[in-house]
């Protein structure tokens, strides 16, 4: 048997006025996605419990079969296990976005996609300034990512660590257009991280990487951002779990993280963004030809969930339209070609167009493929999930029917 999942990020979100009363998955023209659910099944999870972050780190970890209230601890390791950055058990690891605030509000968690070049000249300049700070220097290291997400570890051998699971700080992108006053980090450890998000104000004030930045009309790198901090987890191998090999193909830390945790290879796709820009029509042929390795091919489009922090709902439908083309089509069609198959399309969390971010709640989920029954339902949409039958309270359970339904 051959597997798929595709994660269309943040793509379930609530009726539109603007749509007729439709959600943008239901606005958007997908014959493939509508085909799926007419050849198998609609059902509704969530991947979200109340008690966590409705993030994508919590939700991508519940789809991969994960309970997150078991295994969550923190966004920032898992995506330091991306970048093969190994985490003891004293160390923690701090998610590090710039960003630009503009009179105490938070104009643009991305700092306006800020290049990775840039960025990383930025975070020279944090770490500059830490290492000569002699009781810091020994313990905090600046990482750069991609682009606007970055990360801060500390290495907690010499010095212990001042966070603990009661340190709360706010995802930026939870503040879109809002006043951040209220929401810098808290609890245990929090003063060093306010303080460092307060130097970065006057490092980045007059930075060169600013400057040339603003001389071409793009917004400024104002502060670092710390948040979505935490220890290292530990995820029981997929293979051991599910019997299945799989591969995950994305553009985000976050997910090439959670693969390298879970035992999947990773697979590096050019033109992959993690924007709205990226090359679904790339995507999709790279996850037809990893089927010739393994078992389960995993596809992560993160560019519905960036749309919305946009507020952008033409954007999110176009997002799920290039999907739907792109990815679902060609990869069902090459599926069948190899004999027995199933697909999952999956997103980790609703993110609201209205409100520009991420909410707890259901998602819609489709399954098909060899062994799956159809039910009634035949189209792909928020609204079809709430009246079916197959629910999943616990997300992550999700997995383990899809794999092993009727085997
Ligand atoms: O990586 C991030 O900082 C956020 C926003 O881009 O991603 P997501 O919304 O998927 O959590």
């Amino acid at each position: 048997m051959k597997y798929a999942i595709i994660i269309p990020d943040g793509a379930a979100d609530e009726p539109q006025e603007s749509l007729g009363g439709k959600t943008p998955l239901e606005a958007a023209h997908t014959p493939a996605m509508d085909a799926l659910v007419a050849a198998g099944v609609i059902a509704r999870a969530c991947h979200t419990p109340k008690v966590l972050p409705a993030g994508s780190e919590v939700g991508n970890m519940s789809l991969l079969g994960y309970d997150p209230l078991k295994n969550f601890t923190g966004r920032a390791p898992i995506e330091a296990a991306a970048q093969g950055i190994e985490l003891g058990a004293e160390d923690w690891a701090v998610r590090c976005n710039l960003v630009t605030v503009e009179d105490q509000t938070m104009r643009d968690f991305t700092a306006d996609h800020i290049g990775t070049d840039e960025a990383t000249k930025l975070l020279a300049t944090m770490q500059e300034y830490v290492t000569a700070d002699t009781e810091l220097s020994q313990v905090l290291h600046f990482v750069p990512g991609v682009s606007y997400r970055n990360l801060m570890i500390w290495r907690g051998v010499s010095k212990p660590a001042p966070f603990s699971m009661e340190t709360r700080a706010t995802p930026p992108h939870d503040l879109t257009d809002k006043s951040i006053t209220e929401d810098f980090p808290r609890g245990p450890g929090s003063d060093v991280l306010v303080s460092l998000m307060e130097k970065s104000v006057e490092l980045f004030k007059d930075h060169p990487v600013n400057v040339v930045r603003q001389g071409y009309g793009k917004l400024p790198a104002t502060n670092v951002w710390l948040w979505g901090l935490g220890r290292a987890p530990s995820l029981q191998r997929f293979d051991l779990a599910h019997g299945v090999h799989g591969a995950m193909i994305t553009a985000v830390d976050l997910l090439r993280g959670l693969a390298t945790l879970v035992g999947w290879k990773r697979i590096e796709v050019e033109g992959a963004t993690g924007y709205t820009d990226t090359d679904y029509a790339a995507k999709g042929r790279a996850a037809i030809e990893a089927l010739n390795d393994v078992d389960l091919i995993c596809v992560h489009i993160e560019a519905p969930d960036e749309a919305s922090h946009e507020g952008d709902v033409q954007g999110k439908i176009k997002a799920i339209e290039e999907i739907d083309r792109h990815v679902v089509a060609p990869l069902v069609e090459a599926l069948k070609a190899r004999g027995d198959w199933r697909m999952m399309i999956s997103p980790d969390h609703p993110t609201f167009v209205r409100t520009k971010t991420h909410t707890h709640g259901n998602v819609p989920v489709a399954m098909a493929g060899t062994g799956i029954k159809p039910d009634e339902f035949t189209s792909y949409g928020d609204t079809n999930a709430a009246k079916s039958s197959l629910a999943f309270d616990e997300g992550w359970r999700t997995m383990e029917w899809f794999i092993k339904k009727n085997v």
